[in-house]
């Protein structure tokens, strides 16, 4: 399989003179085209700052970091922009949206500001992802009249937009009932067996258990790493169980 995503020896530190300190030291990690790739460890270890390191969220004080094979310290800001949008989608603890747009408009938003597609075919492309994650009579609601886990639906229906080869998610189920957690853990690994590559932080055995690859970190390095078979649908109990006897195993 093509490496579709790699840092290289990447280094980011905050802070400056005495206080400046590397919350990513020398981190090299590759995923792979199709998949599926989960990052836990203590809080504090710098998984939230991986993500966003690989994802050109944040630019890297060293190292390289690469998506598709193209260099993001070699992209002006604009490409850069264009590459993120396009490419990747992006899923937080909770979907920022905003309070005096309704679901349908909160979810086209983004894709109309960049995009020179006719207005009406990104509301339709809405619409269908809408239909395909459950929230299609929602369409109208204000963000306020649905449920975490609907607002989050609504969060991938967006993510989603312009049909991007990644999914980088952020505690994606943190904020949602166990049910809800479990059905967006259900909808990812469905996103994820189309094709889309997947990295997600996250604290919860039961969502790294969907991953064929769970990295460990600790102190700003991945110190030890899981490999499951590729999630089909099957075993989930057993595999929960390997994770948490890894998280053991290592002291997470
Ligand atoms: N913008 C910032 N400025 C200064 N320090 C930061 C910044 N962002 C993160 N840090 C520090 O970097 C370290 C790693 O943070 P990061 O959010 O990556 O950890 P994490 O493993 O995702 O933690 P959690 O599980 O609590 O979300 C922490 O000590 C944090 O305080």
């Amino acid at each position: 399989m093509k490496k579709l995503l790699t840092g290289e020896q990447v280094v980011k530190s905050f802070g400056t003179g005495e206080e400046k300190r590397n919350v990513l030291d020398d981190v090299s990690v590759s995923i792979h085209e199709g998949e599926f790739v989960a990052v836990m460890g203590p809080s504090g270890s710098g998984k939230s700052t991986l993500l966003f390191a690989l994802s050109g969220t944040d630019n890297v004080d060293g190292g390289r970091v690469a998506f598709d094979g193209k260099d993001l310290s070699m992209l002006g800001e604009s490409e850069l922009a264009e590459l993120r949008r396009t490419q990747m989608g992006f899923v937080f603890q909770q979907p920022t949206m905003l309070k005096n747009l309704n679901i349908l408009d909160n979810i086209v938003l983004p894709s109309m500001r960049g995009s020179r597609r006719p207005a009406g075919a990104i509301t339709a492309r809405a619409r269908a992802l809408m239909d395909r994650v459950g929230i299609a009579e929602l369409a109208e609601r204000d963000i306020a009249q649905v449920s975490g886990g609907q607002l989050q639906r609504a969060g991938i229906c967006r993510a989603l937009m312009n049909n991007p080869k990644m999914i980088f998610g952020d505690e994606p189920t943190g904020a949602l009932n166990s049910r809800a957690a479990e059905e967006i853990m259900d909808l990812l690994s469905e996103i994820h067996a189309e094709g889309t590559t997947v990295m997600l932080v996250t604290h919860d055995a039961k969502v790294a258990a969907r991953a064929e690859r769970t990295l460990f970190m600790r102190d700003g390095n991945i110190v030890s790493e899981l490999r499951l078979p590729k999630f089909d649908g099957q075993g989930l109990d057993g595999r929960i169980g390997q994770v948490t006897l890894k998280m053991r195993e290592i002291g997470v």
